[in-house]
């Protein structure tokens, strides 16, 4: 299987199981994830973590061997919609949902990052949306969320610029809730947060989960869907991927 699920002491965790190709997005996790969603709302679930196997890659994004066989607009936009769906699912749990990103979370990855509540960086990861280096945006929600979460300019740069930042310029920019440099790091995180009742914590994602209905978030996703599919289809996003493609395999 290409990602786990486990619950321990009310907190599931999903892991992605794919470090031979840096925990790359596919079908099978991409269900994974919905199975996530499903299994998240059980009343017995304090917190969600979202992790990814090894220490070189949290996620790459979307499986790049798989996905440049989308070609077209409506063939990209059928792709772009289902994980988009899946990340507002995630986003709009009733629980709290953490990241702990465990190394490099680029493009998609950080797409993934970036809908969780909390974002705990290992001190040696270096996350970015490089979506703009394959010549596409943000596609599956993750702009959308980025620019709800990040001062206006600081989300714009890390958007357009499209490279990578350290842990501790992601903490910075406060992309980054805390900088992880040991594992009682994410222990202290959940203790801390296990001191307050997992009511209140409900109580507050409610909160959050009601602006966002009202402020219309998952209609800025679709607008964000839209966009990337059309830029999907043009030859400046192919080349792009045939480049990286052809470039591991030299
Ligand atoms: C809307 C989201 C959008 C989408 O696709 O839907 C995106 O996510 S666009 C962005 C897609 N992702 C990328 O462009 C990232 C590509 N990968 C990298 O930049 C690097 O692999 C990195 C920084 C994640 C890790 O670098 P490192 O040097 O540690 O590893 P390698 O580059 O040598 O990769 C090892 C191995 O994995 C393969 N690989 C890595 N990422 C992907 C990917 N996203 N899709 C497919 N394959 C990937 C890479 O080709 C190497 O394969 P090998 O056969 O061992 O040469």
């Amino acid at each position: 299987m290409s990602y786990t699920i486990n619950l321990t002491e009310g907190i599931m965790t999903f892991t992605i199981d794919r470090p031979h190709i840096r925990n790359a997005i596919n079908d099978e996790v991409t269900m994974g994830l919905e199975e996530l969603v499903e299994k998240a709302q059980h009343p017995s679930v304090r917190a969600v973590i979202i992790t990814a196997a090894g220490k070189q890659a949290f996620c790459s994004g979307g499986d790049l061997s798989v996905f440049h066989a989308l070609r077209t607009e409506e063939q990209a936009y059928g792709m772009l919609k289902r994980m988009s769906e899946v990340l507002y699912s995630i986003k709009t749990l009733p629980v709290p949902v953490v990241a702990v990103v465990n190394g490099a979370a680029v493009g998609g990855g950080c797409e993934i990052a970036t809908a969780c509540d909390y974002r705990l960086v290992w001190d040696h990861a270096k996350c970015g949306f490089i979506q703009g280096t394959l010549a596409i945006t943000s596609g599956w929600g993750g702009g959308t969320y980025l620019l709800e979460t990040l001062q206006h300019d600081k989300a714009l740069q890390m958007l357009s610029e499209a490279k990578v930042y350290t842990a501790s310029e992601l903490k910075e920019s406060g992309w980054a809730s805390a900088i992880i440099r040991s594992d009682q790091d994410i222990i202290d995180f959940f203790k801390s947060m296990k001191k307050v009742h997992p009511d209140v914590h409900r109580a507050y994602k409610e909160m959050a989960i009601r602006k966002w209905q009202k402020t219309d978030l998952k209609e800025r996703v679709e607008q964000e869907v839209r966009r990337c599919a059309i830029l999907w289809e043009k030859d400046a996003h192919h080349d792009a991927v045939d480049g990286f493609l052809n470039k591991t395999k030299k």
